[in-house]
């Protein structure tokens, strides 16, 4: 093996993220409790729960948009709670990105398609007028919106096409880690098979590694390699996907997987 190779390898066999006794509480309220896992680059993991079973929060805190009480969070070899705001802030305009449920929430509505993908990459230093409308463009193509939209803003889109321009919003800057708030959410049927077709692609081609927040098992089915089943604010389950769905061990989880059955 070179020494490249074996570099690289060892690479792949550290965790990307790890996450040890994450707890959250909002007064007396528990957010989230005791949350450890470890996320390998290029691995899909998709958190499900109940409403109020603390997937936000879990989520909220480990893209820095909440500060928890306790535990720890390390990316890539660094401690994410103890960085620098900047240094943070930084992180979430190169390597990370962030899929919020609504697509309002991760675009600018006022301004035009391409301009929401371009500013992306303008963020992160390009300033070659022609080369960013060219990924733009590409960009669009890669999810499916035509390139005579370019120029209209996100209110004249559908629910569907504002969320693909959301996730080329995030992809444009070639992010490792993406944090994803129920993508799916809120859609049609159709849609989001489509969607999820689409965003299966993607992290394939990329390599990315992936924390997906979603309470539909189906969505998880397709996407998650890795999946963490949450009640209560605490971690009940984790294992392989099919693992966990085809052989729960939990009774919370095997009330989960038979009541979808059931529908
Ligand atoms: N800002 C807040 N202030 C007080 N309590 C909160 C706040 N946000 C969440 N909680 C509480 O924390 C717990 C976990 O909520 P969280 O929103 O993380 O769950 P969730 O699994 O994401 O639910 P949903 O699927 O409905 O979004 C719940 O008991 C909730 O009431």
């Amino acid at each position: 093996m070179g020494v490249v190779e074996a570099d690289m390898r060892a690479a792949l066999d550290q965790p990307l993220l790890s996450v040890t006794g994450l707890t959250k509480r909002y007064g007396a309220r528990i957010g989230c409790s005791d949350v450890s896992f470890d996320l390998f680059p290029g691995e899909v993991m998709g958190i499900v729960g109940e409403s109020g079973s603390g997937k936000s929060t879990l989520l909220s805190c480990l893209a820095g948009h909440l500060v928890p009480d306790e535990g720890q969070v390390t990316y890539s070899g660094r401690d994410v709670l103890a960085m620098a705001e900047t240094e943070r802030r930084r992180l979430s305009r190169t390597e990370w990105a962030y899929v919020h449920q609504n697509p309002r929430d991760g675009l600018r509505m006022g301004v035009s398609a391409g301009g929401n993908v371009g500013e992306r990459l303008m963020a992160v230093g390009a300033r070659h007028y022609g080369e960013i409308r060219g990924a733009a463009a590409d960009w669009l193509g890669r999810v499916e919106i035509a390139a005579d939209r370019i120029d209209d803003r996100p209110s004249a889109f559908s629910g569907g096409m504002q969320q693909r321009l959301q996730i080329a919003r995030n992809l444009v800057t070639g992010p490792r880690l993406v944090f994803m708030d129920e993508p799916t959410g809120g859609l049609d049927v159709s849609v989001q098979a489509r969607l999820l077709d689409l965003l299966r692609g993607l992290v394939r081609d990329m390599g990315l590694s992936v924390i997906i927040v979603t309470h539909d098992l189906a969505v998880v089915r397709l996407l998650a390699d890795r999946l963490m089943v949450m009640k209560g604010g605490r971690v009940v389950e984790q294992g392989l996907t099919d693992q966990v769905l085809d052989d729960p061990q939990d009774a919370y989880t095997q009330l989960l997987v038979s009541s979808v059955l059931q529908v």
